[in-house]
C-alpha cells in the first residue's frame, strides 16, 4: 500500500486558510495557485473534504436534511429535537468519514498530494462533528475516529494512523517546514476588504436626516438576505423593539422647517441611536399641513425634535448623539393650531450661537413600538425639561423662585421666598413648594424675558385625586374663559382629554410653556397656556407624563389607538394612571422589588426623572410596552444647587432612560461590571442561565513580552479634516476612512486611526473604535447558537459594534486551548501580502508567527457574536495604539443597517474542513439560519 504523500494543515487542532466573500481578497480565488504548490493541495485537500462531507450528508448524517431549511431552501426555525440540551452547551453528534489533510513532503507537496488522491490513497483521519453552538463544546463532543480513503470509503486502519500519525514529532517538523512555504492558514478570521453592499458604508443611512427629519432609518433596507427565521423572529422581537431617544427643543419662533435642509448647523449627526422617526414626523408634518404662518407673530411656543443631548457646556453623554432640532411654534386659537412665524429668537436655530449653547433643554424619551406587520408606533412619549442656564432664573441675581413667583398666577402664590433651598426627596410632592397646591405633580414654569420664552418642568411628584380634582378645575376655567378675561395676570389651562389628543395621532414633542403652569395630575394631554406682555397668545402645550404612585413606579399611560389590537387588550386598561398602577403593582411584583434603589441619584439631585419601562405578558407572548417618565430639574433649582449640572443631569436621565429600564428576562444587568460606558445586560427569556463566568475586559491583553509601541502621530490640529495633511491618514492611502458621522465608509486591510501621539484631540473623526462601543448592546439567549448579541436600538450601517477583545496567544499556544470557541486569528495572511511580492524565507518565518485573540478566559461583549453566513457586520483590523500589523485590532462595525433586537453576526470565515483537534477533523453545523448558510461553521 502506498501511503499518500502528505502535507498537512500546520496546526494540531484548527486551522483554516482565509476565505474571502467573493470578489474580494488580494488575490482572485482562482489566482491561488500562484501562491504556492503547498497551498494549493491544501485547497485542494480542504475541497475535497467538503465534497466528501456532501457525500456524507446524502447518507443521512447531521447535515442531512438541512438543518434549518426545508426543500425550498427557506430557513425554518429550528424544531425542538435541535434545541440544545442547556446553554451554551454543544451537542455531540456526528460520524463521517472524510479524507483530510494530506501530509506531504515539503519539497513536494502538490506532486505528492495529487497522487495521493490520483491513487485512492489511504488517507486516514477521524472527524468530530460539533453540533450547536456556545460555550463548552469540548466537554461533551462525541469523538469517533473514523479512517477513510480518498473516496470516502472507510479504509485504513489504525495502522495507518500509526504510519501517519503516530510520529508526532517527525509530523511536526513537517508541519512546520510546510508552513515555511505556506504560513500557517488562519481559522477564524478578519474578512477585511470585504465591500459594502449598495446602500451601506459611504451611502449608508446614518440616521441624520435632513434637518433631522429624513433621520429614519429605512427599515426594510438590506433586507435581502433576512431570512424567514429572521422575520419568524422579527414577528416575536417586534413587540419588544423599543428606541429610545433623547431630545432637545430650542425656544425658536421663526421656525423655517426647511432651514434644516439647508445643511446651516454644524452638529455631531448622531450615527447610532434610534431615530423615531414616523410618527413624529407625520406630526410635524400635519402641523405643517394646517399652519399658516401669517398668524400671531409673536406666540412663542416651540415643538421640538431631534436626537439631542444638553448641549450646555458643549458636551453630550458618550453615545448620545445630535440631530438638528426641528422647532415649531404653534399656537391654539380657538382650538385650532397654528404653525407661527414669529419674530422672537429669531437666531435661536443658530445653535452656535450662545441661546442656543445655553438653550432650553428637553430630554425626551420616546418608546417605539412596532407591531406584527412591521408598523411603528410610538406609544408613549417621556419628556422633560431642562431649565437653561440663561433662563432668569438661573441669574444669580433672580432665584428660581423668584421667577417663578413673579410668573406665577396671583391665586397660587404663596409667600414670597417660600421655597426651600435644600434637595426635595424623591416622591416628595412640591417642587414648588412656594405655591398653593402643594401636590402639584408637575409645574411648568415659564419667563419671558428679551423676547426669549425660558420653560421648565419643575417637577414630578406623587399625585392623588385631589390632584386630579384640580385639573379639572383648571380645565373648566379654561372652558368658560375668554382669552381677553386674564389679561393681568397669567393663565393656566389644561385640557385633560388626553384620549382625544392621541386618537388625533398627535404624539408629544416638547413642550414649550409661558409663565406659570401648574398642572396637576395631568396624565397626558394638552397644557394650554395664556401667555403674557409681548408673547401674548396662548399656546398648546401637549405633555405627556406619567406619574409616581407612593411605591416611586411610574404610572404608565399607554394610547390605545396606537397598538395592535391584540397588544390593545392589554393595555386598554392602562389608558388611565390609576388602573395602570393597580396593573403594574400586580404584574411587577418580583422585577421591580425596590424601585426606589433606582431612585438614589435622583433622590440626591433632587426630582430628577426617572424612566422606567415595563413589559407585561398577555399570555400570548406579546408584550407590549409601558411608559414611563418624568422630569428634571433645572440645575439652578434649589434642589439641585451644586449638585449636578444640566449636563450631568441629561446624562443622567439619557442613561437612565436607556438602560436602567425594565427588561422581561434581564438575568445580569451589566456583564462588563461597569467597565463599559454602557451597561451590557444579559438577557434570557428561555431557561434563566447565566453565560458561563469569564472576566470582562475592555482592552486586548498582549502576552508578557510584548511591548506596544505608539506610532508616531499626525500633527493636526484641525480635528484631520485634511486628509492629505494627516500622516494617519496618509498611512490609510491618503484617506480617512469613516465619514463625520463616524461610520466607517472603506474597509482596508488595515485601518489606521489616529493615537496616543497624534496631536489631535480625542474627538477627532479618525478615532472612531478606539474609544469602545457606543451602541447599546445586551448580550441574549438564541435559540440554537447559546447566547449572541443585539441591540435594542436601530444601527446605521458602518456603525462600529465592539472591538473582539481577549488574550493576544501565538498560534501555537491557541493550539492548546481547551476551549477552541473564542480563538479569533490575528494579523495578516501571507496571502495578504501583495501580490507578485518575493519575501526571503526568514521573512516568511517571522510572519509565519500568527497570533489569536483567544476570549475564553477574558474577553467582550465581542465574544458573545456569533457567526452568519449572511452577517450584518463586519471585521476590519484597525492599528491605533502600535502599528504592528501581527497583532491589529479587530473591530466589528455594522455593515448594513440593523434593526432593533435583530441578533448581530459577523461571517468567522472559517475554512471549512480545516478545523481539526487532536488530529481529527471537527465540524460544526452552521445554525445561523440564512438563506445562504453554508451549513457548516468548520
Ligand atoms: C465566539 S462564540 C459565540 C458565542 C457563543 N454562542 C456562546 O454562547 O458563548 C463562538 C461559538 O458559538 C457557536 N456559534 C456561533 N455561531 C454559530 C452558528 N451560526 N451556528 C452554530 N454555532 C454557532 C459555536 O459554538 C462557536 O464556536
Amino acid at each position: 500500500m502506498v501511503c499518500a504523500p502528505t502535507v498537512e494543515v500546520p496546526r494540531g487542532s484548527i486551522s483554516a486558510k482565509r476565505s474571502w466573500p467573493p470578489g474580494c481578497g488580494h488575490f482572485p480565488q482562482n489566482g491561488d495557485s500562484e501562491k504556492g504548490a503547498a497551498g494549493a493541495v491544501v485547497e485542494e485537500a480542504a475541497d475535497h473534504a467538503c465534497s466528501s462531507s456532501a457525500a456524507a450528508r446524502e447518507g443521512g448524517l447531521p447535515h442531512d436534511p438541512q438543518p434549518g431549511r426545508d426543500e425550498s431552501g427557506e430557513a425554518q426555525p429550528p424544531g425542538d429535537g435541535d434545541e440544545r440540551p442547556s446553554d451554551g452547551q454543544t451537542e455531540s453528534m456526528v460520524l463521517d468519514v472524510m479524507p483530510l489533510a494530506f501530509a506531504a513532503p515539503q519539497s513536494s507537496a502538490v506532486d505528492s498530494a495529487n497522487g495521493s488522491m490520483e491513487d485512492g490513497g489511504h488517507i486516514t483521519d477521524s472527524l468530530t462533528v460539533e453540533g450547536k453552538g456556545g460555550q463548552g463544546s469540548d466537554q461533551l463532543v462525541r469523538n469517533e475516529d473514523v479512517t477513510a480513503n480518498g473516496d470516502g470509503r472507510v479504509a485504513g486502519s489504525k495502522e495507518d494512523d500509526g504510519e501517519l500519525w503516530s510520529e508526532e514529532g517527525e509530523s511536526r517538523k513537517k508541519r512546520w517546514s510546510t508552513s515555511i512555504v505556506n504560513p500557517p492558514p488562519k481559522r477564524r478570521a478578519v474578512s477585511a476588504r470585504r465591500r459594502f453592499p449598495p446602500g451601506c458604508g459611504s451611502a449608508a443611512v446614518t440616521g441624520i436626516g435632513v434637518g433631522g427629519r429624513s433621520a429614519a432609518p429605512m427599515f426594510g433596507q438590506d433586507d435581502s438576505n433576512e431570512t424567514m427565521e429572521d422575520k419568524r423572529e422579527e414577528v416575536g422581537r417586534a413587540i419588544e423593539a423599543r428606541d429610545y431617544k433623547i431630545q432637545e427643543s430650542q425656544v425658536v419662533d421663526n421656525v423655517v422647517l426647511d432651514d434644516f435642509a439647508g445643511g446651516q448647523h454644524d452638529y455631531d449627526h448622531p450615527q447610532n441611536v434610534v431615530t423615531n422617526y414616523s410618527p413624529t414626523h407625520s406630526f410635524f408634518e400635519e402641523m405643517d399641513d394646517r399652519t399658516s404662518l401669517h398668524e400671531s407673530p409673536r406666540v412663542p411656543l416651540v415643538a421640538g425634535d431631534g436626537d439631542v443631548g444638553s448641549e450646555c457646556d458643549g458636551s453630550l453623554p458618550e453615545g448620545t448623539s445630535r440631530t438638528p432640532p426641528i422647532g415649531l411654534v404653534y399656537v391654539k386659537r380657538n382650538g385650532k393650531r397654528k404653525l407661527k412665524d414669529d419674530n422672537i429668537d429669531k437666531d435661536s436655530l443658530n445653535r452656535s450661537g450662545k441661546e442656543s449653547k445655553c438653550g432650553h433643554h428637553v430630554a425626551t424619551d420616546q418608546i417605539e413600538q412596532r407591531d406584527v406587520v412591521g408598523l411603528t408606533t410610538k406609544k408613549v412619549i417621556i419628556q422633560a425639561l431642562m431649565a437653561p442656564d440663561r433662563c432668569p432664573w438661573k441669574q444669580p441675581r433672580k432665584s428660581i423662585t423668584s421667577v417663578s413667583q413673579s410668573v406665577t398666577p396671583r391665586n397660587n402664590v404663596k409667600k414670597k421666598g417660600a421655597t426651600p433651598r435644600q434637595k426635595i426627596p424623591f416622591k416628595v410632592t412640591p417642587s414648588t413648594s412656594t405655591r398653593q397646591d402643594a401636590e402639584t405633580s408637575l409645574a411648568l414654569d415659564v419667563h419671558e424675558r428679551s423676547n426669549k420664552l425660558c420653560v421648565t418642568l419643575l417637577s414630578c411628584a406623587a399625585s392623588g385625586d385631589k390632584s386630579v380634582g384640580t385639573l379639572s378645575k383648571l380645565a373648566k376655567m379654561d372652558d368658560r374663559s375668554p382669552l381677553h378675561e386674564w389679561e393681568h395676570e397669567p393663565l393656566v389651562t389644561v385640557d385633560v382629554k388626553y384620549e382625544e389628543s392621541l386618537q388625533e395621532g398627535n404624539l408629544i414633542t416638547h413642550a414649550r410653556g409661558l409663565v406659570n403652569v401648574k398642572t396637576m395630575g395631568v396624565n397626558e394631554g394638552l397644557v394650554n397656556v395664556k401667555t403674557k406682555g409681548k408673547n401674548e397668545g396662548l399656546v398648546s402645550v401637549k405633555l405627556n407624563v406619567a406619574r409616581l404612585d407612593k411605591t416611586g413606579i411610574f404610572g404608565e399611560v399607554t394610547p390605545k389607538n396606537k397598538i395592535s389590537s391584540t397588544q390593545r387588550r392589554v393595555t386598554r386598561s392602562n389608558t388611565k394612571v390609576e388602573q395602570c398602577m393597580v396593573t403594574r403593582k400586580s404584574k411587577h411584583d418580583g422585577i421591580n422589588k425596590d424601585p426606589s434603589n433606582r431612585s438614589t441619584k435622583e433622590s440626591e439631585c433632587g426630582n430628577h426623572l426617572l424612566t422606567d419601562q415595563t413589559k407585561e405578558h398577555d399570555g400570548t407572548g406579546l408584550v407590549p410596552n409601558s411608559a414611563v417618565l418624568a422630569l428634571m430639574a433645572p440645575d439652578n433649582c434649589p434642589w439641585t444647587q451644586g449638585k449636578q449640572s444640566i449636563a450631568g443631569a441629561s446624562q443622567l436621565l439619557s442613561r437612565k432612560n436607556k438602560y436602567l429600564t425594565v427588561r422581561e428576562g434581564v438575568c445580569l444587568p451589566d456583564i462588563s461590571e461597569g467597565k463599559e460606558s454602557i451597561p451590557i445586560c444579559v438577557i434570557n427569556t428561555t431557561d434563566g442561565m447565566q453565560p458561563m463566568p469569564f472576566k470582562y475586559i475592555t482592552e486586548v491583553i498582549y502576552p508578557p513580552p510584548y511591548e506596544k509601541a505608539p506610532p508616531k502621530g499626525c500633527d493636526c490640529t484641525n480635528g484631520c479634516l485634511d486628509s492629505s495633511e494627516c500622516a494617519c491618514a496618509v498611512k490609510n492611502e491618503g484617506e480617512i476612512p469613516f465619514n463625520l458621522n463616524s461610520a466607517i465608509v472603506y474597509t482596508k486591510p488595515v485601518i489606521y486611526e489616529c493615537g496616543p501621539s497624534c496631536r489631535c484631540p480625542p474627538t477627532c473623526h479618525n478615532r472612531v473604535s478606539q474609544h469602545g462601543p457606543k451602541i447599546q448592546l445586551e448580550i441574549f439567549k438564541t435559540g440554537k447558537t447559546g447566547w449572541g448579541v443585539r441591540s435594542p436600538s436601530f444601527i446605521s450601517s458602518g456603525s462600529f459594534i465592539c472591538e473582539y477583545v481577549g488574550e493576544v496567544l501565538q498560534e501555537t499556544e491557541a493550539e492548546r486551548t481547551e476551549n477552541d470557541e473564542y480563538l479569533f486569528d490575528i494579523g495578516r495572511d501571507s496571502d495578504d501580502d501583495e501580490e507578485g511580492s518575493q519575501s526571503s524565507t526568514s521573512e516568511i518565518m517571522k510572519e509565519a508567527v500568527g497570533y489569536t485573540i483567544d476570549a475564553a478566559k477574558c474577553g467582550n461583549v465581542g465574544r458573545f457574536i456569533n457567526h452568519s453566513c449572511s452577517p450584518n457586520l463586519h471585521a476590519q483590523d484597525v492599528l491605533w495604539d502600535h502599528d504592528d500589523t501581527r497583532v491589529p485590532h479587530v473591530m466589528l462595525f455594522a455593515e448594513k443597517n440593523i434593526r432593533p433586537l435583530q441578533e448581530l453576526t459577523y461571517d468567522y470565515n472559517y475554512n471549512i474542513g480545516q478545523v481539526r483537534q487532536n488530529g481529527k477533523e471537527k465540524i460544526k453545523q452552521c445554525f445561523c439560519g440564512s438563506s445562504k448558510c453554508r451549513l457548516r461553521l468548520y
